[in-house]
């Protein structure tokens, strides 16, 4: 089970009535209670700030033992008593829990010192209740954990809770005794749960939505469940509600402010500036280089370290090469069972092991106040997630150190996450079909129509990634209201027996348990049910089928598992009908993913800037955040810029030319032409649900041009798929200076153009000289006429202006193609990569400088012989 997972099949079709009501029915759910329970925004009866702030202090002394509030938390936590929306924007570990925990538990002590307007029509039914909507599960146990201890009634609804578990909060939510209830985004799918909470005695005080900058589609981790969450808030009309983020640039805060209403005098915002943190950038070669850095660093830095890394290969390996000099270091990532990732963890936390090498899984909620280093190995994503993972050093104030190596190696990877996230528009197009083009899968008891979509299928037949595929189908239903999701189903349901199986559900006289005994197939160990079968066969509701098991599970007489899970999404409007109409949508929807591809290649390319810049970086890094530093200081005084007084310096590295043969390479190993995006993943080695479905990824050209520029291979396939069949397909050139742009070349002919080649070829350079040329035009055919095995032609074609003809000249044993790169001026011509040479195959590397000035074309030619 994932963190995320919400086990909303475990509330599956439950109406809020019986959800609220464990042995006695609740006393009405009519809409016209509503407004009793509901009065909107009817529980001010204003107080001044001090006596705001002194209900507050005194929970937050009585119930935290804290002696004053930190940052901006008192002025949040005003902003909430008095009934306004607020976000609050603190650094990690600044104390963004307490804005919402305070008046989850003040709204009683108000209610019942009279100080609220409601207390007088709503103490027969409590309170009402505080929900946090928080993205991790194990966060959401330890606040409530920590909360129980100090004998606040907290809860969390999440998918380890067993049926009687959360029947048991259901209750103590319905007599008032719960404050505050934590759960994911995930579960405001389940309808069950969403109309429930319509309807919880004394209302819902207050919604907290942490890691807020989750709604933003301009934030760092966009997540599309947090888009129904500004639905929630004003379907359950909750009085009001506190967003919370460590990271929200100006931008995103703009979003969360409008998806909540909330008022710029009520957004409380504390800079990230942590003076203790010294924040070093060092330029690194390649990725070779770093380790011996990294030794340096260890030695001279001592104290609890974290080593952040991309890859959980990665995070092993040098864990394990760190172990090997006999430093204590452990790894940490999320393809790790939940036990080691608790040990190593613990050991962390208890100080026995000293250092962490973890993917971007590790940090979150862990609360050490000692961390002395974070060393970045590779570059973060995007400048928040580094000033999160940077947060997390010195949190008891004193010095700490935080390094990161950049290294243009690491950013193939970096562009590789992002890129693989757009589909092409016409995946996009053909999912679109797929999904509104069919008849509805199912009715709903109401009558309504229901779709069924196996996400997992539809992105591997369109080529979709999960996420992606995930806020298409947020944005079908929150942009152009077409479907509503409801809560998933799983198509199989698989059950192992236990001891107690032949006594006890065999002798279960509930219609229910007699469906599931004589309708499940046995395997060998284990049985497999159709729940949707059942429930026709038996006339049984289908979630009464599913609860029964769920109850069996509980009491350990079988143990369920589930597969197959099936989302659903109950129509609302008239869906589109024609390719023509869903291509409207699809225009829409891949003009906004395009926009946020290239948005998400500024966010990477935004750390390099500020960490190369000619400025103070921890000041960047504040502004970036919408802030200054403190009392106007000018600059940090410790981070490089500051130290050294000269910005980092990234090596250069040379654009390299257009691979020709590599790209003949793929277009002869795939014979997809309707996809350039897709060949052009392949090329740069970037997986996706096509690729790997047709075991391309496990091929010797998957990522065989990992070092050239996306763009650029974006283009050659593109052209390559427009005129396919033709022999010129493989090398058209696809380059900034067009023919057209080499028309504007001066038309004044040059005394001579000479082609020199030189090379270590045993028959001698050889140099040629063309007279009465006015231009060169590019026009490479291909190695089509190659007249011996392993060499190939290069063809110019001069064309003499006075008569227009054409005239070749071919280079035997010369490579050929090529490519323009008009700033350098720079030729590039690579076609085949062997050469042979005295019967003995050599690999060759072939480049051609154009010297337009001098009207030169040097062509290189180099091959790596076998000293023997
Ligand atoms: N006013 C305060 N005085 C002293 N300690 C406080 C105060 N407010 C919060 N803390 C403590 O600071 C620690 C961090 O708080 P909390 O977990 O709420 O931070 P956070 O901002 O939510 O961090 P993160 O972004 O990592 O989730 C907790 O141990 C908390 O009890």
């Amino acid at each position: 089970m994932s963190d995320y997972g919400s086990g909303d099949d475990l509330l599956d079709d439950v109406d809020p009535d019986e959800l609220l009501s464990t042995g006695s029915k609740r006393v009405n759910v009519n809409p016209a209670h509503d407004s009793v329970q509901h009065p909107s925004k009817r529980v001010k009866k204003t107080l001044t700030y001090e006596q705001y702030d002194d209900i507050s202090r005194s929970i937050l002394k009585r119930d935290f033992g804290y002696d004053d509030f930190r940052y901006e938390q008192a002025a949040a936590i005003r902003a909430i008593l008095r009934g306004d929306n607020a976000l609050a924007v603190f650094p990690t570990g600044a104390g963004k829990s307490l804005c919402y925990q305070i008046p989850g538990i003040a709204f009683e002590e108000l209610d019942a010192a009279g100080l609220t307007e409601r207390q007088s029509k709503t103490s027969a039914i409590g309170s009402g209740i505080t929900i946090v909507v928080s993205p991790l599960i194990a966060l959401m146990k330890d606040q409530v954990d920590a909360l129980q201890r100090r004998g606040i009634p907290a809860a969390c609804l999440d998918s380890t809770k067993t049926y009687d578990e959360q029947k048991s909060i259901n209750a103590s939510i319905r007599e008032g005794r719960l404050r505050i209830l934590y759960c994911a985004p995930e579960r405001l799918n389940n309808e069950g749960f969403v109309e429930s909470m319509k309807f919880v005695p004394g209302g819902i005080r207050l919604v907290a939505v942490d890691e807020a900058h989750c709604i933003s589609e301009w934030g760092h981790s966009f997540r599309p469940d947090y888009l129904k969450v500004a639905r929630f808030v004003s379907e359950i009309k909750a009085e009001r509600v506190i967003c919370l983020t460590a990271t929200a640039t100006p931008r995103v805060a703009e979003d969360v402010r409008r998806a909540f209403d909330i008022r710029e005098s009520n957004v409380f915002r504390t800079s990230p500036y942590r003076p203790n943190l010294q924040l070093h950038a060092e330029a690194v070669k390649t990725s070779d280089d770093k380790f011996p850095r990294l030794l340096k660093f260890l030695k001279d830095h001592s104290g609890p370290t974290l080593v952040y890394v991309t890859a959980q290969k990665q995070a092993e390996g040098l864990a394990r090469d760190l172990s090997k000099l006999g430093h204590v270091a452990a790894c940490f990532h999320a393809g790790l069972s939940t036990e080691q990732k608790t040990k190593t963890q613990d050991a962390f936390m208890a100080g026995s092991v000293r250092i962490v090498v973890a993917t971007i899984a590790f940090g979150m909620g862990i609360d050490k106040a000692d961390i002395r280093n974070i060393l970045h190995y590779d570059i973060s994503n995007t400048v928040e997630e580094y000033s999160q993972q940077v947060g997390r050093a010195g949190r008891d104030g004193k010095p700490s150190f935080c390094t990161l190596y950049i290294c243009r190696d690491d950013f193939w990877m970096r562009e590789n996450f992002v890129r693989g996230d757009l589909p092409s528009r016409q995946s996009l197009q053909n999912l679109l079909e797929d999904i509104f083009l069919h008849e509805p899968t199912a009715k709903l008891p109401d009558g309504g129509d229901v779709i069924k979509l196996n996400q997992l299928a539809l992105g591997k037949k369109h080529d979709v990634r999960a996420s992606p595929l995930s806020i298409i189908l947020a944005t079908i239903e929150l942009r152009f209201g077409l479907i509503r999701a409801i809560t998933p189903e799983y198509s199989t349901y698989q059950f192992e027996t236990g001891p107690g199986y032949d006594t006890q559900v065999k002798h279960d006289k509930s219609p229910e348990a007699k469906a599931i005994v004589s309708h499940n197939k046995k395997g060998r160990k284990w049985h497999t049910i159709d729940v949707n079968a059942v429930a026709n066969d038996t006339m049984q509701p289908r979630a009464d089928i599913i609860r029964k098991l769920n109850e069996f599970n509980d009491k350990g007489l079988i143990r369920v598992k589930t597969s197959g899970v099936l989302s659903r999404y109950k129509i609302l409007k008239t869906l589109p009908s024609t390719p023509k109409q869903v291509g409207a949508i699809t225009d829409k929807l891949h003009a906004e993913m395009e926009d946020r591809e290239t948005d998400a290649m500024k966010r990477f390319q935004t750390l390099c800037d500020l960490l190369t810049d000619t400025q103070c970086f921890a000041r960047e890094l504040t502004r970036y955040f919408g802030t200054e530093l403190p009392n106007g200081k000018p600059n940090c005084g410790h981070c490089t810029y500051c130290l050294t007084g000269k910005p980092v310096v990234l090596p250069p590295k040379p654009k390299p030319p257009v691979d020709l043969i590599a790209i003949r390479d793929i277009l002869s190993c795939c014979d997809v032409r309707d996809d350039p995006r897709f060949l052009a993943r392949i090329a740069f080695g970037i997986k996706s649900p096509r690729i790997t479905a047709l075991k391309l990824d496990k091929t010797e050209v998957f990522g065989a041009m990992q070092n050239h520029e996306f763009e650029s291979l974006l283009k050659e396939f593109t052209k390559a798929c427009e005129s396919e069949g033709s022999a010129i397909t493989l090398f058209h050139l696809t380059t900034s200076a067009t023919p057209a742009n080499i028309n504007l070349l001066p038309r004044t002919p040059p005394p001579s153009v000479s082609l020199q080649q030189s090379c270590s070829d045993p028959s001698g350079p050889r140099s040629f000289a063309f007279r009465e040329i006015t231009y060169l035009r590019y026009e490479v055919s291909a190695a089509v006429a190659s007249p011996q095995p392993n060499t190939t032609q290069l063809v110019f074609e001069l064309v003499n202006e006075s008569t227009d003809i054409s005239t070749g000249c071919a280079c035997q044993n010369v490579m050929s193609g090529g490519d323009w790169v008009d700033d350098s001026h720079t030729w590039y011509a690579c076609v085949d990569r062997t050469i042979t040479v005295g019967g003995t195959k050599y690999p060759v590397k072939t480049s051609a400088l154009i010297d337009w000035d001098r009207w030169r074309l040097t062509v290189n030619q180099t091959w790596v012989c076998d000293e023997r």
